[in-house]
């Protein structure tokens, strides 16, 4: 067939190297970015066939998120979206990894088996961050689309959640939303101007905002969105990519991980400042107080807030909604037990990689999902939409039932729905905070996180660690899980887990404990465990 004819082509154009294989991870391929180029272009075949397979119009974003601007990566976005579906994940794999001169049978397999009618037509949305590399790797993407002779359309630079919303409009015929980046900035700013109207003195403090951009693309986006915000917010964007590297000492990932404020950022004591991640997908909010000390609002601390808001906002609506919030492992234990015990909402616990939160999510009324490193959004089922909308439109309700309902309706629209955005969750707990009258200091006391460590220990084939109960527990290689629970036995209120990254080439070790000193070591003594029972390769891991 003369699509085919044209891959072949093409694909000689976008070759290969010899004997490399990678895999689609936790968020789709991401690895040095001189390896990436045959497989951007395979990725765009692929998402072409999705289409036609789902008769809807597929996302592909170029990016690498948190790691390093060297990197970069690629993730497929399915018709609602959401993440593509796992079975699809192995294709990827198969697809990327093909030599060159079994690319069309690899391809024709994906046909045969998902029985794709190769006439229908076939619609591809493409987005990319800044990273310089993006630039040809987008258009390797788009090669790839045009090979299938599918229609595309290269939205340039926006942030992930952006094309996950673009993917979302065009399928629901602009229910959603309008697909264009004008549309996604006036929605949100809409919702939230609506939201916050009828706050009482707000100052301009509470406005005040500090952003480090990372050095990405959600500064250049957030910028963009200023002035559809009508001075409602007032932002300082610092780390906003005109000097600075990407996501180098900036960024959520570095200043969760790292537990300190990020490079680049002026902030005085009181000062509330938001980072995004490289593909502004995430956000983590934190202040320095009087005493110079650091203080980290994360993803836990977001799902609290915002699960409690909207709690609230149910029961003053006389609304009977089921709300349930979804965890990882690496949530703090803290926040697990405020949740369950004191606020008693229902807590599921998921393995790693948004797919998995937003799936568990789904099951409730309200979802609510954070990744502890800010990596999050809240879903709405269409009856708990129904419900909330005939209720603001009810006449037979009183007014404030109804305010309440009109406060749940412009939350619903404030939050993007179909995966973690920092802007939108940025907006969203501002907003919270100026309705519930709160400070970040206030928002901050509601519990007190365990202190915790995370590591990397790096081991010849972190496949050799296999996860069980959501990746809290081991069951290979023999003996590490016990090596672990002695550790854990001796600190108090203690907790550890290892897992091998799905986005980088090392396994990752979490602990948390009574005091920093305990987790630090418990830490310490994991590390310690991992690299000597699953192959741990240079210098064994020292002390903190
Ligand atoms: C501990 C941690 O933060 N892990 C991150 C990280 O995955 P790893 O599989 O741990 O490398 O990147 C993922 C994609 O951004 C994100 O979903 C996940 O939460
Ligand atoms: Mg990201």
């Amino acid at each position: 067939m003369a699509q085919f004819e044209g891959v072949s082509q093409m694909s000689a154009v976008h070759p290969k190297p010899v004997g490399l294989v990678l895999q689609y991870g936790t968020a789709g391929f991401r690895t040095n970015s001189k390896q990436l180029d045959h497989v951007m272009f395979r990725m765009g075949l692929l998402a072409t066939l999705r289409s036609k397979k789902t008769k809807a119009t597929i996302g592909v974003m170029v990016t690498a998120s948190h790691n390093p601007e060297e990197d970069n990566g690629v993730k497929l976005v399915d018709p609602m979206g959401e993440m593509v579906t796992p079975a699809w994940e192995g294709y990827a794999t198969q697809l990327a990894n093909a030599e060159q001169e079994g690319l069309l049978t690899a391809l024709k397999d994906v046909i045969e088996r998902e029985a794709i009618s190769i006439a229908q037509e076939a619609s591809v949305f493409v987005g990319k961050d800044t990273r310089p590399s993006s630039e040809s790797l987008s258009q390797a993407v788009l090669d790839g689309v045009h090979a299938l002779e599918s229609h595309s359309k290269d939205y340039g630079l926006v942030t992930t959640p952006q094309l996950h919303y673009m993917v979302c409009c065009q399928n629901t015929q602009g229910r959603y939303g309008d697909a264009t980046v004008k549309g996604y900035y006036q929605k949100l700013s809409q919702a939230f101007i609506q939201l916050t109207k009828n706050v009482p003195n707000r100052t301009d403090d509470q406005k005040a905002l500090l952003v480090d951009g990372a050095n990405g693309i959600g500064a250049l986006k957030v910028c963009e969105m200023e002035t559809y915000l009508k001075k409602e917010l007032q932002l300082s964007v610092f780390n906003d990519g005109s000097s600075g590297k990407l996501n180098h000492r900036c960024g959520a990932d570095y200043v969760k991980v790292q537990q300190r404020a990020p490079t680049g950022v002026e902030m005085s004591a009181g000062e509330r400042c938001w980072s995004y991640d490289g593909d502004a997908d995430r956000i983590v909010y934190y202040y320095s107080d009087s005493a110079g000390r650091f203080h980290l609002l994360d993803g836990d601390k977001i799902a609290t807030l915002i699960s409690t808001y909207l709690k609230e906002l149910l029961t003053q609506a006389g609304l009977d909604l089921q709300i349930a919030v979804v965890q990882t492992a690496y949530a703090n234990g803290s926040s697990t037990h405020y949740l369950e015990d004191t606020m008693k909402v229902i807590v599921r616990c998921t393995k790693t990689g948004v797919k998995h939160l937003h799936h568990a999510a789904q099951e409730f009324d309200i979802g609510v999902y954070f990744e502890a490193n800010g990596h999050g959004t809240v879903l709405f089922s269409i009856e708990a939409e129904e419900k909330i909308q005939q209720l603001a439109q009810d006449s037979n309700t009183n007014d404030k039932r109804k305010n309440t309902a009109l406060l749940l309706q412009n939350t619903v629209n404030l939050i993007n729905q179909t995966v973690g955005d920092a802007i939108s969750d940025m907006l969203l707990i501002e907003a919270v905070l100026a309705i519930r009258g709160m400070t970040v200091q206030q928002w901050d006391a509601i519990y007190t996180d365990l202190p915790n460590r995370q590591l990397k220990v790096k081991v010849a084939d972190r496949r050799v660690i296999d996860t069980t109960d959501a990746e809290r527990r081991t069951v290979g290689p023999a003996g590490l899980q016990e090596a672990i629970d002695i550790p854990v036995n001796k600190h108090r209120q203690a907790r550890s887990f290892v897992r091998p990254s799905g986005t980088e080439d090392v396994v990752r070790v979490y602990a948390e404990a009574d005091t920093q000193e305990s987790a630090d070591a418990l830490a310490h003594e994991v590390s310690l465990a991992v690299y000597r029972l699953a192959g741990g390769v240079g210098e064994e891991p020292k002390p903190l």
